[in-house]
């Protein structure tokens, strides 16, 4: 029980600390969709059980960098319905990862991902079905969106259909020389529903959104790049290297505490999808999770100069 007037200001600091942790946690995690909007995610997630194939796997390495990799080579990473339930589950592993700071997504056999697996879609063409799996993949790629890790898309081969769309899910693109960004809906006579396109006019603007939609546009590494969808094209086509390369381009961006690297993904996070004031609360209440923290006060200490 705190006795003195100090250890009562550092326990009720505590306690503050946590409820702010705790309701960032709680609204990151919030899903955009529930029974009220007609979703049902108990009979989807029973329906995508039935379309089998493929894995998303996860690793957590100890430098704060996750590996998340895209396993359907055989048909170009395409989703499976096992596979939706899979990145919904690595989803949940990485909110719970505490020391993480940076993701890497990439596609198995040098390719990434070819959107929906076709054999699934034909059977799940029915509009409850169809409407369900659109909520599901909005609900995961929209927590993957707001994850407290800096998250890159490294695009080898090809990223097409609701491939495309994972690639905007990222804060940044990564393209090895070769690949290519390409919303094919269109020519399966639909446009993006896993939430692509809203995001795509988030990173590329309106008219470059509609270009890309309407035109089912081919995006090379240097299109992509005067779009401001991709960050750099690599030098490395093959795997490991374009891996080595991507780990090395995000841990410039990584480097440091994780409570701090992960702050600075939630104030953008809070700067980009909240109205103003409700930024700078939010901003608020994440400066008091590092003010005052174990960082702040080592480097208090150090007193770096920034030159
Ligand atoms: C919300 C949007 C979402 C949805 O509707 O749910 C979508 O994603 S819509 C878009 C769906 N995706 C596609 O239409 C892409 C289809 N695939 C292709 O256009 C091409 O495969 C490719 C991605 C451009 C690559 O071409 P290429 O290098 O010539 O490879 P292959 O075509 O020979 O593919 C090898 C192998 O993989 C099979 N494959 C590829 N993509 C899919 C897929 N999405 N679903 C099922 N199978 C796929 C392809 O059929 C080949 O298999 P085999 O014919 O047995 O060799």
């Amino acid at each position: 029980m705190p006795s003195t007037v100090t250890e009562m200001a550092i326990s009720l600091w505590k306690n503050l600390l946590q409820t702010t942790k705790e309701r960032l946690l709680q609204q990151r995690r919030m899903s955009l969709y529930n029974g009220a909007h007609g979703y049902e995610e108990e009979l989807i997630k029973k329906k995508l059980q039935q379309f089998a194939g493929g894995s998303i796997n996860l690793s957590k390495e100890d430098n704060g960098i996750g590996i998340l990799t895209l396993n359907n080579p055989k048909l170009m990473n395409a989703f499976t319905g096992t596979m939706m339930l899979e990145l919904q589950e690595r989803v949940t592993e990485l909110e719970n990862w505490k020391d993480g700071k940076g993701l890497i997504i990439y596609g198995a056999g040098n390719t990434f991902c070819s959107g929906s697996d076709l054999n699934a879609v034909k059977a799940i063409s029915n509009s409850q079905d169809g409407m369900n799996m659109c909520m599901f993949m909005q609900n995961t790629l929209t927590r993957l969106m707001r994850l407290p890790l800096i998250s890159v898309a490294l695009v080898q081969g090809k990223a097409v259909g609701g491939g495309a769309e994972l690639t905007t899910a990222c804060d940044f693109r990564l393209m090895t020389p070769g690949s290519e960004i390409r919303f094919v809906h269109k020519h399966m006579g639909l446009m993006p529903g896993w939430g692509g396109a809203a995001r795509l006019v988030g990173i590329v603007g309106s008219a470059a959104a509609l270009r890309l939609l309407s035109g089912a546009v081919r995006l090379d590494p240097e299109s992509a790049l005067r779009l401001g969808l991709s960050e750099e094209t690599l030098s490395s086509s093959d795997e490991t290297g374009a891996l080595e390369e991507a780990r090395a381009w995000l841990s410039g961006y990584t480097e440091g505490p994780a409570s701090v690297i992960r702050a600075a993904k939630e104030v953008v996070t809070a700067g980009r999808e909240l109205p103003v004031e409700a930024a700078l609360r939010r901003e608020k209440d994440v400066f008091g999770t590092v003010w005052g923290g174990p960082a702040n006060l080592q480097a208090l200490v150090r007193r770096p100069k920034h030159k």
